[in-house]
């Protein structure tokens, strides 16, 4: 059994420490979240693990391989970036867009061969995308153009994928859609899954493990030892509180929803 992502002792940020001394182990095929108030480090944090901000100190463990430079193991781990990251203007199809999914491990210039477009629109057809495919990009909807970069994060079949806040600024039913999407990757296909997100109260049903970061603190565990009233009012520095339902905890903070 492969051992998934270590993390030791690692402080993040750029040049001054945003979060000190992380220490955890994301086993292969877990469901991660990350959670906590803007601009805690939450990105920064998934950004050092995927080798895209080097870390002020401390490791990153790939498959047990040191990768907190340069290693063979990162090609395991694929990335779904926030959607502002995303160039809405560059001229590409939906299927461009998947097939991008390739460069990092075949480099920009080298031809797409058949095969690499065979399996592009298998996991399209299984996102329910392979109509859209040959549509530009940035005519999608907010909703099919997460699930197209799903797709594009899929392609070279990676063990852990790490989302950022794939479901911001997507309506309820087409967030319901995506995590639902993104649970049966998890289930099904048995991707490990990390996200960050601030929508608690669509994830509780997925996750297993959570990294709850606060301001100079953070909390990381299972959902049920992490997600409580306390630990959320203390990093939130507010009064949360959960109410349970049939449906599951729902997280409140007055009468708004996290
Ligand atoms: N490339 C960068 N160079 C310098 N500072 C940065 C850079 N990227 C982000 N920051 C800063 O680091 C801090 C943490 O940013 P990050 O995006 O990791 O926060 P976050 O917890 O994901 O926030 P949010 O929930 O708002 O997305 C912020 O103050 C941000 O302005």
């Amino acid at each position: 059994m492969l051992e998934g992502v270590r993390v030791e002792n690692l402080t993040i940020g750029y040049g001054k420490p945003l979060v000190k001394g992380l220490s955890f182990h994301m086993a292969e095929g877990e469901f991660w979240v990350v959670v906590g108030p803007n601009g805690v480090g939450k990105s920064t944090l998934m950004k050092t693990i995927l080798g895209i901000v080097p870390p002020i100190s401390g490791k990153v463990y790939i498959h047990g391989v040191d990768c907190t430079k340069r290693c063979e193991e990162r090609k395991f781990l694929s990335y779904v970036p926030q959607m502002e990251n995303y160039s809405h203007h560059f001229p590409a199809t939906a299927f461009d867009v998947v097939l991008s999914g390739f460069f990092p491990r075949f480099g920009r210039f080298q031809r797409i061969t058949d095969r690499e477009k065979e399996i592009a629109l298998c996991w399209m057809k299984l996102l329910g995308i392979d109509k859209i495919a040959n549509k530009q990009f940035n005519s999608l909807s907010g909703g099919q153009q997460r699930k197209v970069l799903i797709a594009r994060a899929l392609v070279n079949n990676p063990h852990y994928i790490f989302l950022d806040e794939p479901t911001t600024g997507v309506d309820l039913k087409s967030s319901k859609r995506i995590l639902k999407l993104i649970d049966d990757l998890h289930k099904k296909n048995g991707f490990g899954i990390c996200m960050v997100t601030h929508d608690l109260n669509f994830v509780w049903d997925y996750i297993e493990k959570v990294i709850l970061i606060g301001y100079n603190k953070y909390f990381i565990g299972n959902k049920e030892d992490i997600l409580n009233e306390d630990l959320l009012s203390e990093i939130y520095e507010i009064d949360v509180r959960i109410a349970e339902t049939k449906y599951g905890p729902i997280f409140l903070v007055g009468d708004k929803h996290i």
